[in-house]
């Protein structure tokens, strides 16, 4: 009996800790592409918290609520069977088993998500998703959203918040979406410069900076500096130093 026991105490005390970093930031600052080379480098999972609020969203529309009704989508809200798949080489979302991924990135699931996002019901459901698949990952995770560093994960390791100039994020969504022209670049960095005021703007956790986390302007940096930099912190993070 003994003997199993030191046994235990020796395996606790050698094991690397779980490392949990939360990844804010608005739209087009590179929260994705960040977050997700970051964990694939470390060993971590990875959580995609918007694919989640995009994913509720898509089944909201797909069943005749009405986004604007925030009674409806209250009561709505915790009707979807949400599942996120955390490999970043393979990220999945599925909603009541079906494959999500397509139809969450639609013009129409974009245009609706801040409303459906803004409803409490919606994020205390999501957030309780998020915090159990964040306490299940192995070694660690990497989650990307909006307050994962002020709502969803306050005691994370570490808490980035990235930014980036309009005109950068706009340019890099737009390309994104293959748009060629400047009315289509400037259709962008509207739409874009709305979601980001409603997404601040709403009472329910907010998109905000923690106190305690990191700022990184990507505007000037390329991706793969980003990545680095992101790394570095963690790293350091784990030394301690
Ligand atoms: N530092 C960067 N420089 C140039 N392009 C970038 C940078 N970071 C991300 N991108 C590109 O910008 C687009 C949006 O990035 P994404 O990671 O989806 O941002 P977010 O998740 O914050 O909305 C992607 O096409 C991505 O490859
Ligand atoms: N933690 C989060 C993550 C996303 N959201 C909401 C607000 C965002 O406009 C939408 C979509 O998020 P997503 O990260 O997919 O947005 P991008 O188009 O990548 O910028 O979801 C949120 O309210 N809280």
């Amino acid at each position: 009996m003994r003997k199993v026991s030191v046994t235990v105490e020796t395996a606790a005390r050698t094991a690397p800790a779980a490392v949990i970093v939360g990844i804010d930031g608005p739209s087009g600052t590179g929260k994705s592409s960040t977050s997700k080379a970051v964990a694939a480098k470390l060993g971590l999972r990875y959580l995609d918290t918007g694919a989640q609020y995009r994913a509720i969203t898509w089944w909201m529309l797909s069943n005749g609520i009405d986004v604007r009704d925030t009674a409806a989508v209250a009561e709505a809200a915790a009707k979807p069977g949400i599942v996120s798949g955390t490999d970043p080489s393979a990220p999945t979302i599925a909603v009541d088993g079906a494959d999500a991924a397509g139809p969450i990135r639609t013009p129409e699931v974009t245009a609706a998500v801040s409303a459906v996002s803004a409803v409490p019901e919606v994020r205390a459901r999501l957030t309780e998703l998020q915090r159990a698949i964040a306490a299940e990952a192995p070694r660690g995770i990497v989650v990307e959203g909006r307050d994962i560093g002020t709502t969803v994960l306050p005691d994370a390791d570490l808490k980035i918040f990235l930014t980036a100039s309009e005109a950068a994020r706009a340019a890099r969504r737009s390309g994104e979406l293959g748009g060629k022209s400047a009315s289509d670049l400037a259709a962008t960095q509207a739409a874009l410069a709305k979601r980001d005021a409603a997404d601040s703007g709403r009472k329910a956790s907010p998109l905000a900076k923690a106190a305690d986390a990191v700022e990184v302007d990507t505007t000037e940096l390329t991706l793969e500096q980003v990545i680095e930099c992101v790394v570095t912190l963690i790293e350091d993070k784990q030394q301690g130093t």
